[in-house]
């Protein structure tokens, strides 16, 4: 769990980053089958150095839904035409999925918004989220592509010939990291194939870091529309998502992407069992292993003292969100009395009376406001306090019977007055405000028929 201010700024950037727009966003449909707003999620430059998705060129949008106002990842197949409406079949059943570790499916259509044919997937669109790849395998100090280096989602195992030597400028990640990683996978696998569906895009660049340690695997379902044709075993898919996922856990123990080429198999299991301990690589054999119909369920045995520890450490997450939640509760209440504060101090005029907010009630509440903010010291000085305001103010939200005495400005005349008595006093005025504005809302609805 990060600290708060981090938490603070995590939400904001990902609040600021919903509304903003990619600066390289040009030549966009303005309307997408009820989206607008098309902004690239990577920057689309020289054709030539496109990555491809499998056979096909692919771009992701964040783009606005406008039904819902929610923000949206559309991925964008280009050139793809559609033979059998069945083909979005699968799409239907994903949709159905939600998982915590997967990115949510929402649609699918066709569309030639982008003057060709496209097939748009729409996903849940996380504000921030990276790729693993770009977390944790991406070369930090040199600017070359990276699509050299990756491994495509349809051949797991063809790797590219460099040896699984560690890439020298990386971190070693650590082995709770790992071990995290792999029980929210091998959940999400499970959903997946309890649904009777396979994952089918296991690998680094399709699963996306979407807080701290949080995975969720993107782009489900698009494979199995376009590959919808080849009509393949789902039995037989499954089995894959293990092999893949064995894959996965060598690129990542061995930080680099060939890791899990037949080739190096060997030198990476050394490189595990030398950095992290037998387990992990017992781990990474069995999801290797031959075929089984009960692989799931062994694998959730393997796994069950890694889950124990994996939901020990949500929950603890959990409770120290609350208490974050909690102060941000507090800081919501003191706003508020602020704000009625604003409503009622100083008030030119209300209900034809001119000295309405010095008067009655409100004159208490002016006698407070001085005795919050405006004290001075014996030197008259301001006391400018935090401390003060936010004590004082907690005492009036809760309304406590301890008594203050609040003098005029002129000191001729001071009141005691318990903190209980003035919570009632801000809330008959300021009902009285509020009140007035319904009544004024009846009148207007009422003259108008
Ligand atoms: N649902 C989503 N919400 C937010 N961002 C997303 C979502 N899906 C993808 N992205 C972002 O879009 C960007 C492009 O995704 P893409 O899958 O094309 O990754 P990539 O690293 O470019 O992989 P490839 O090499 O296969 O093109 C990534 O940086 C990813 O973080």
């Amino acid at each position: 769990m990060p600290s708060s201010s981090s938490i603070r700024e995590t939400l904001q950037t990902r609040s600021e980053l919903i509304r903003s727009i990619n600066p390289s966003a040009t030549q966009l449909p303005e309307e997408l089958q009820g989206y607008h707003s098309l902004s690239p999620l990577e920057n689309v430059t020289v054709t030539a150095e496109r990555r491809k998705f499998g056979n096909w060129y692919s771009t992701v949008y964040k783009a606005i839904n406008s039904a819902d106002g929610g923000a949206y990842a559309l991925r964008r197949i280009e050139n793809y035409r559609m033979t059998q409406q069945s083909a979005f079949a699968p799409i239907e059943a994903w949709s159905k999925i939600r998982h915590a570790n997967i990115v949510s499916v929402c649609e699918a259509f066709t569309t030639r918004a982008f003057n060709d044919n496209s097939l748009v997937v729409a996903y849940t669109y996380h504000p921030n989220a990276q790729t693993l790849f770009d977390v944790h395998l991406k070369p930090k100090s040199s600017h070359t592509s990276h699509h050299h280096q990756h491994q495509h989602w349809y051949a797991p195992g063809r790797g590219t010939g460099r040896g699984p030597s560690r890439n020298a400028q990386s971190n070693t990640l650590p082995e709770r990291t790992i071990w995290s990683y792999v029980v929210q996978i091998a959940s999400a696998i499970r959903k997946v194939h309890e649904a009777g569906l396979a994952v089918r895009t296991i690998e680094p660049s399709k699963i996306l870091v979407t807080g701290r340690n949080r995975l969720r695997i993107g782009c489900c379902g698009l494979v199995d529309v376009l590959m919808h044709e080849m009509n393949q075993d789902m039995a037989v898919l499954q089995q894959e998502d293990f092999i893949r996922f064995g894959g996965l856990i060598l690129v990542l123990c061995c930080n680099n992407v060939a890791a899990s080429a037949p080739m190096n198999l060997q030198k990476s299991f050394d490189l595990v069992e030398r950095s992290y301990g037998a387990d992990l690589k017992n781990l990474v054999v069995f999801l290797l292993s031959k075929a089984s119909a009960q692989k799931l369920r062994q694998l959730f045995d393997l796994l069950s003292s890694r889950i124990a520890t994996e939901m020990d450490d949500a929950l603890d997450a959990v409770d120290r969100l609350e208490g974050e939640l909690m102060s941000e509760l507090e800081n919501a209440r003191l706003v508020r009395l602020m704000a009625k504060f604003g409503f009622i101090n100083e008030r030119p005029e209300f209900a034809r009376d001119a000295r309405w907010s010095e008067t009655g009630d409100r004159y208490i509440i002016k006698l407070f406001r001085d005795y919050v903010f405006h004290q001075v010291d014996e030197h008259g000085n301001p006391v400018v306090s935090l401390s003060h305001v936010l004590t004082t103010l907690n005492k009036l939200d809760s309304g406590t019977d301890e008594k203050i005495m609040l003098v005029a400005r002129d000191e001729q005349s001071c009141l005691v007055v318990s903190y209980k008595e003035i919570k009632a006093c801000m809330e008959s005025a300021f009902s009285e405000l509020a009140g007035s504005q319904q009544t004024k809302a009846k009148e207007v609805y009422r003259g108008g028929g």
